[in-house]
Formats: C-alpha cells, structure tokens, sequence
C-alpha cells in the first residue's frame, strides 16, 4: 500500500516518515503502524511538524529528481541518546545536511521492535544515494542493556552520538513531560527519594537513572571504542549550535555546511531556530513540547541530587576525556 501526506508518498504510513516528530517519553514510539504513533504516549511536536513536513515536501521533490542508484540503506550513524538531552534538535539539525538522510520519527529497534527483523528496520529508513549518510535518533537506546551488542551485531563501525545534559536538569525535563501527560503523578521532590527520611535516592526511577550517564556509558564500552562515539552537550547546543554542529558534521565525516547561516536565536524561546541561509523564509522552531516550563524544585533536593551525581559525572568526564561543568 502507498501513503501519502503533504505531497509525500512512501510504502509506509506517511507518519512514520518525518512528517510527524514523536519524541522520546516513558514510552516512545513504535514505528510498528500508523495507529501505534497515535495510540502511545507519544508526543506529536507541532512545531516541529512543520519543520518536518516541509523537509519531507521538500524530500519528495528531491526524491523525484534522484536517479535509481538510491536506496534504503540501514543507519551507518545513530543518535542513542538521551532522553530529553536535545536530541530533537541534533536530528532537526542534521537533517538540513544534503549528505544526511534521516528517518523522523524514533524507529525503537534496537530496543522494542528488535524480533521485527532488519529489514523491517531498513524498510522505515528513507532512500539515499551513496554518499549520504542514513540516521535516525532513539534516546531510549544508550540506557537499554541489549541495544550495544544489536547495535554491535548490525555494524560494529556503527558511529554513534549521545546528546548529554546537567542530569539534574535533565531528571527535572523528563518528569516535567511526564507531568504534563500525567497531572496527578505525585511531586519530583517525593518520586526522587526512596525513603525520605533516610534521604535515600530513588535509583530506579528512570527520571533518576539515566542520568548516571558513566554507568550506561561503561557498557557501551564493552562494544564499542571510545572513537566510535561522540558526546554532544546539550547546553552548547543550545548557546553555540554551530559551534556543536562543528564537532557533530566532523565526527560524521560530513562538509560543514550547517554553520552559523542556519542559526536564528529566539530570545522568546530561548532556543536557535533554523532558517535557511538563502531566501527570506521564516526560522522554524521546534514546537512547544520542546521547552517546557520546569517546576520550581526544593534547592535542597536539587542539591541532594547534584551531590549523587557528583562521582558519577566525574567518571563520566573521566572515560570521555571532557569535561561538562554540571556542577
Ligand atoms: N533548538 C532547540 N529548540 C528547542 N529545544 C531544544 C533546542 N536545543 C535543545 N533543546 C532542548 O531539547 C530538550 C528536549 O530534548 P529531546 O529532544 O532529546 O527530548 S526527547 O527525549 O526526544 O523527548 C528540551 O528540554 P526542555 O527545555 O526541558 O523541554 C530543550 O531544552
């Protein structure tokens, strides 16, 4: 069957193909049918609809120009993660790249749809020519036990990509979007402690355990050497998106074409948007699921938490040799 969406036709249901965003949350996406983007839990980013669905009008014309030597081929580069590290914006970014190819939506193979098979996997991937790269963004990924040695098993020249953030403010994203789907989920200040009174923190709340990011890392590391993965700042990301963009395009072995053309600071949004460097047309934003106001958090908790992280951050900045300033 052939779906169509904004001028767009694939073999697959038009949603699955960028031009809606679904982003990460508790549960994320599965790329199994249409229904199933609609019926999860799934954030559906408007804005960043928009962005996408005039990427895939714009992918659709391109598409009809391109000569047969195009094919879906299965990611050589994959974002991991984290969840609500930036990792809409990274893949948004890159997807401007004439030599990228990028799937919207989060396929979740390597970590829920694995027994599908890789050629269901390749199948969602969009068509590109040999010189462009394919990508695709799962946050999911870099927390999940199986997914280094799948990712492994794929390719083991896999480049893979981590959007990292203060893991303080990072727990306070994922549960203001969990909070904003679910109003009655009690206060971070309580889900953050195991046992109040003892102080304890809850390490099995995933808000919490994600960010100890030394501990996924170390993993990853049992497959993968450390060359093969790049550590995107979440915070840079947003104060000097070119500046990432530059580290990003040279780690993926791209041109650096996306510069500080493509860039327009939304001091409303507090956020870049893109724009394309030649015309007049309008920057686009990612849409509103992105920025979110947090909760004012008890300082104590805050400090609790930031003293947790603490050896962890430090590993972390130890195995990758950068360091963060979360503290
Ligand atoms: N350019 C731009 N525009 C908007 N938002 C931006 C941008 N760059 C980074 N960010 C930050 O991205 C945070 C969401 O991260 P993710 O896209 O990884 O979230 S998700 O896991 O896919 O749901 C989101 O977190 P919150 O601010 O907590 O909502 C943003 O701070």
């Amino acid at each position: 069957m052939i779906y169509c969406c904004v001028g767009y036709c694939s073999t697959v249901p038009s949603l699955t193909y960028g031009s809606r965003s679904s982003d990460a949350d508790s549960q994320g996406a599965s790329l199994g049918a249409s229904r199933d983007l609609l019926n999860n839990d799934n954030e559906l980013d408007s804005r960043g609809d928009e962005w996408s669905e005039a990427k895939a009008l714009e992918d659709n014309v391109m598409s009809a120009s391109l000569n047969e030597s195009e094919s879906k081929k299965l990611p050589q580069a994959i974002i991991i993660g984290v969840k609500k590290g930036g990792t809409r914006a990274l893949l948004e970014f890159l997807r401007l790249h004439p030599d990228v190819r990028a799937v919207g939506a989060e396929p979740h193979f390597f970590d829920r749809n694995y027994d599908k098979g890789l050629e269901w996997y390749r199948e969602l991937m969009p068509k590109s020519s040999d010189g462009q790269l394919t990508m695709e963004k799962t946050p999911s990924y870099f927390v999940t036990k199986e997914v280094p040695s799948r990712i492994y098993t794929m390719s083991k020249d896999t480049k893979l990509i981590v959007v990292v953030r203060d893991p303080v403010t990072r727990a306070i994203s994922d549960y203001t979007q969990t909070h904003s789907k679910k109003p009655d989920i009690p206060s971070f200040e309580s889900l953050t402690f195991k046992n109040v009174s003892a102080g304890l923190i809850d390490t099995t709340w995933s808000a919490v355990q994600i960010g100890m990011y030394a501990k996924h890392l170390e993993r990853w590391l049992q497959y993968f050497p450390m060359d093969q993965l790049l550590f995107v700042s979440g915070e840079r990301l947003i104060s000097d998106p070119a500046g990432e963009m530059a580290r990003v395009q040279d780690f993926l072995g791209l041109r650096r074409v996306i510069t500080e053309k493509y860039f327009h600071f939304n001091p409303a949004k507090g956020f870049p948007c893109l724009k394309r460097p030649e015309g007049n047309s309008k920057p686009h934003c990612l849409g509103k699921t992105k920025g979110r106001t947090h909760p004012n958090i008890d300082p104590e908790v805050v400090q609790r938490l930031r003293d947790f992280y603490r050896p962890f951050n430090n590993k972390f900045y130890h195995l990758t040799g950068h360091h963060f300033d979360w503290d």
